[in-house]
């Protein structure tokens, strides 16, 4: 399996190379050549087990052997260990057919756990076998910073960099952030709103002439891992729910897109979904795309949930570049 630039003007990557990098040299952002199969017989399979073997089989394809089953499989268990529920994302059954599948069981309780619980160790077992240190980057307003961190502060071969806009993160995750003690962490707080931190953060992917070399990688959701990790999520749910032989619609709060597009990726994968719902605040550029046609800029609106508030949903080209037939 080799990682393609929703561009298609940048080299096609291996998983190691994809998960050590970010955006792809033509500002695209990487996608699987080829979306793996889930037959109805591996979700048959699938009912009963623990929410690390789903991972560990839902995402195998993904890895394409680049890590041994063993191995993998220790990294996966050891970051779904980190989460206070046996069952990682347990499902609360609210009324007759309506569940709210429960993301915040992590470290940080934000739903980033999930995949950077993961990407954490992903990062530092391929740098620890090349012998390299690299730079984390990543942009928040809030949850993907605290979940970064929580993942990297104990890896030994990286340093974390989190830019977050200056006062417009809520209090507890700027406590998070900015009360680890650990000497590879770095938290910068700039002027402005979050998508001037993502845009800085791709400014640093276009010209790495400042970093002599070290590499840069990603922890946002440009990152491919981020939504390799979020796929099992939704097969989980699927499975728990009855997939394959029920459909499943599921409804997201999505700003930067990566979460229900992970969602989309399971759908691909074979997991039968009714239907998405995605939910925006008043920053609705999702919204405004999809009813009307309409990417259009606007100014962000801060809201009681900062997680939200995004001008340019950045994951919108992964779904872009499917809508059109995977034409870079
Ligand atoms: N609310 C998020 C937005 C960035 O999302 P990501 O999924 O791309 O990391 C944040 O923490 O800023």
């Amino acid at each position: 399996m080799r990682y393609i630039s929703t561009r298609g003007q940048a080299p096609a990557l291996s998983f190691e190379e994809v998960v050590l990098t970010g955006m792809a040299s033509d500002g695209g952002l990487y996608v699987p050549e080829e979306v793996p199969q889930l037959s109805a017989e591996a979700l048959e399979a699938m009912a009963g087990l623990s929410y690390a073997e789903i991972a560990f089989r839902v995402m195998k394809p993904f890895v394409n052997g680049e890590i041994d089953d063993e191995t993998f499989r220790g990294i996966v268990r050891d970051a779904y260990a980190t989460f206070s529920h046996d069952a990682v994302v347990p499902l609360n059954q609210l009324d007759a057919n309506h569940f709210l599948l429960e993301l915040f069981h992590g470290p940080t309780l934000a739903f980033k756990d999930v995949a950077l619980q993961l990407l954490g160790r992903l990062l530092d077992h391929f740098l620890a076998k090349r012998g390299e240190r690299a730079v984390i980057m990543g942009a928040t307003s809030g949850d993907t910073g605290s979940a970064a961190i929580e993942g990297c502060r104990h890896c030994d071969n990286l340093d974390i960099f989190i830019l977050h806009p200056h006062n417009r993160v809520s209090e507890v995750q700027r406590r998070q952030m900015t009360s680890v003690l650990a000497d590879n962490v770095f938290n910068i707080a700039i002027e402005g709103n979050f998508d001037d931190a993502q845009a800085m953060v791709k400014a640093s992917f276009a010209d790495q002439g400042f970093l002599n070399g070290t590499r840069l990688v990603a922890v946002n959701s440009i990152n491919w891992a981020r939504i390799m990790a979020q796929i099992v999520s939704y097969v989980t749910a699927g499975v728990a729910l009855g997939a394959p032989h029920r459909q499943v619609s599921f409804c997201v709060p999505s700003a930067n897109f990566g979460n229900v597009f992970a969602g989309y990726m399971a759908y691909r994968m074979g997991l039968p979904v009714k239907q998405f719902i995605i939910a925006t605040n008043a920053n609705d550029i999702l919204h405004r795309t999809l009813a009307a046609n309409d990417f259009s800029k606007q100014e962000l609106k801060a809201t009681l949930a900062p997680s939200m508030d995004i001008v340019v949903s950045s994951n919108f080209e992964r779904l872009l570049f499917e809508a059109y037939e995977r034409d870079g």
